[in-house]
């Protein structure tokens, strides 16, 4: 089997490579096609949607993945939030979200004004490159969770529900 991601970010590639052992992975960078930082489910998952039928596109006979990280509210809060996406060949789409932890409101005032979360999460944090590391999500849990981690587990969601529905 052979899949392929449509990002170049490390803990996408790991997590998607920690549920599909042995097998071929390929990533590839593709865009969104939804804004930088998306704010809401619907663009988050479409972002993640667009992502796995761009990949699909590039090597049509692999099995196409898509992961996105986004932000998005429950009522005046503002939580991270993630999704994840396979396309098949078919154009069968599987899709699944990840875990999701409220956000400071220093980091909700940034983002409002326009800056990406993974640069707000480098100054907040004082560290470079967070988002191909612990993530926002690692930071945030005091590392009981990492980005990696949290995507590994949208992909099990992904794999599953394939094996089932496929
Ligand atoms: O190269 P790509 O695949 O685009 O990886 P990315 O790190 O930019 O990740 P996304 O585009 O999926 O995420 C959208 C934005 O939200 C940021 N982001 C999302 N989740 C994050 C996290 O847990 N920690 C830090 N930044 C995060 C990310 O850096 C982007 O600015
Ligand atoms: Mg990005």
């Amino acid at each position: 089997m052979k899949l392929i991601i449509g990002s170049k970010n490390p803990t996408k590639i790991q997590a998607v490579e920690n549920i599909f052992p042995g097998n071929e992975v390929i990533s590839v960078d593709v865009p969104s096609d939804v804004n930088a930082q998306p704010f809401s489910d619907e663009e988050t998952r479409k972002g993640a949607i667009n992502r796995a039928t761009h990949s699909l596109e590039k090597t049509p006979d692999a099995i196409g993945v898509g992961l996105e990280g986004g932000v998005m509210y429950v009522e005046e809060q503002l939580f991270l939030c993630n999704w994840g996406a396979i396309v098949t060949k078919d154009n069968q789409i599987i899709t699944a979200s990840g875990a999701r932890i409220a956000l400071p409101q220093e980091i909700d005032d940034q983002l409002k004004q326009g800056y990406e979360l993974g640069d707000v999460m480098d100054r907040y944090a004082n560290k470079q490159g967070v988002r191909k590391n612990e993530g926002a999500i690692g930071i945030f849990t005091s590392d009981f969770v990492s980005r990696q981690e949290m995507f590994t587990h949208v992909v099990k969601l992904l794999r599953g529900q394939w094996e089932y529905f496929t």
